[in-house]
């Protein structure tokens, strides 16, 4: 296989780590970097070719693409990478809250041919949430609780002082789609849980920051026609960034090794 990586951070790193481990690895792996980042990545990761623009990722072929950028990665790479044909799995669901971006990436994926694959990243019972769907959502909920530290640098720090939170806080409840534009590091799993489900207008998610927890948890609450469930998923953050779960390196991973295995699961 031929892997194109968008994201060399804290997911990018571990990913790549887990793919060796599993005995995985892909036989060419291209990543696609900022300009300024090129020199550090290919110190970092010599065996693998590093480019600095779309064309140049779709020049060297890559079988499939995974980003784990950010926002803003998909803003600038996948329509294009899409346009081309190539198959994309992407961790920045919440980029998606944006309807002119979630537009021209269906656009993209119709006239070029490449294939859109949301993963389900941090959170759990996305297949079920998406099976059930087609027999009517009545409601979906999500609850994203981390420890204070996990929220700094997004808006929490505006209306919480992170330091010295001694309970639990709600500082946010809105829609999904609110969520996953004003929170694009922390609630991407709203966007995926809204995607499945009801939508990013009629997902209702809240926001805690939470000094009671170790662990990033993610709450789900479905009812549906044909069912309901509720989930939790209490997740360890990645040591290198802890608002990431290291569930979702294992989310990509599970795409990349499906891609190379003859029965999927
Ligand atoms: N669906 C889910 O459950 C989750 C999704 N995520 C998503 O994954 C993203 C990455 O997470 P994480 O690895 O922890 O973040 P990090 O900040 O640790 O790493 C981000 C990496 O992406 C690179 N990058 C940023 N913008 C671009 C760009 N436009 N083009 C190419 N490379 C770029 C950065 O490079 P540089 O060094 O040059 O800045 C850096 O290497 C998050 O921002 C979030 O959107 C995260 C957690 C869970
Ligand atoms: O990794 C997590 O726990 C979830 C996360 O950051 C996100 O949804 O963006």
């Amino acid at each position: 296989m031929h892997l194109g990586l968008i994201g060399y951070g804290a997911i990018g790193q571990m990913l790549q780590e887990v793919l060796e481990r599993e005995g995985m690895a892909p036989a060419r792996l291209t990543l696609l970097a900022r300009a300024g980042s090129v020199a550090r990545v290919r110190d970092a990761l010599p065996q693998a070719r590093v480019v600095d623009t779309v064309a140049a990722l779709v020049a060297e072929g890559p079988d499939l693409v995974v980003e784990c950028a950010g926002h803003g990665a998909v803003r600038d790479h996948v329509p294009g990478l899409l346009g081309a044909g190539v198959e994309c799995v992407i961790a920045s669901i919440g980029a998606l809250a944006d309807a002119g971006l979630e537009a021209e990436l269906q656009r993209a994926a119709q006239a070029g041919g490449g294939r859109l694959v949301l993963s389900a990243g941090a959170v759990g019972g996305i297949d079920l949430l998406a099976a059930l769907a087609p027999s009517g959502i009545e409601t979906v909920r999500y609850t994203g609780r981390k420890p204070p530290r996990a929220w700094a640098g997004s808006p929490a720090e505006a209306v919480l002082d992170l330091h010295n939170l001694t309970a639990l806080a709600t500082f946010f409840t809105g829609t999904a789609r609110e969520a996953a534009r004003d929170y694009p590091k922390n609630a991407n799993v709203a966007a995926t849980v809204a995607l499945a489900g009801a939508g990013f207008d009629r997902t209702e998610v809240a926001l805690v920051a939470d000094p009671g927890v170790t662990l990033n948890t993610h709450e789900v609450s479905v009812r549906a026609g044909a069912g309901a469930f509720d989930i939790r998923i209490e997740g360890r953050g990645a040591p290198g960034n802890p608002r990431t779960s290291v569930a979702t390196v294992y989310a990509l991973a599970r795409e990349v090794m499906n891609r190379q295995r003859a029965r999927v699961i």
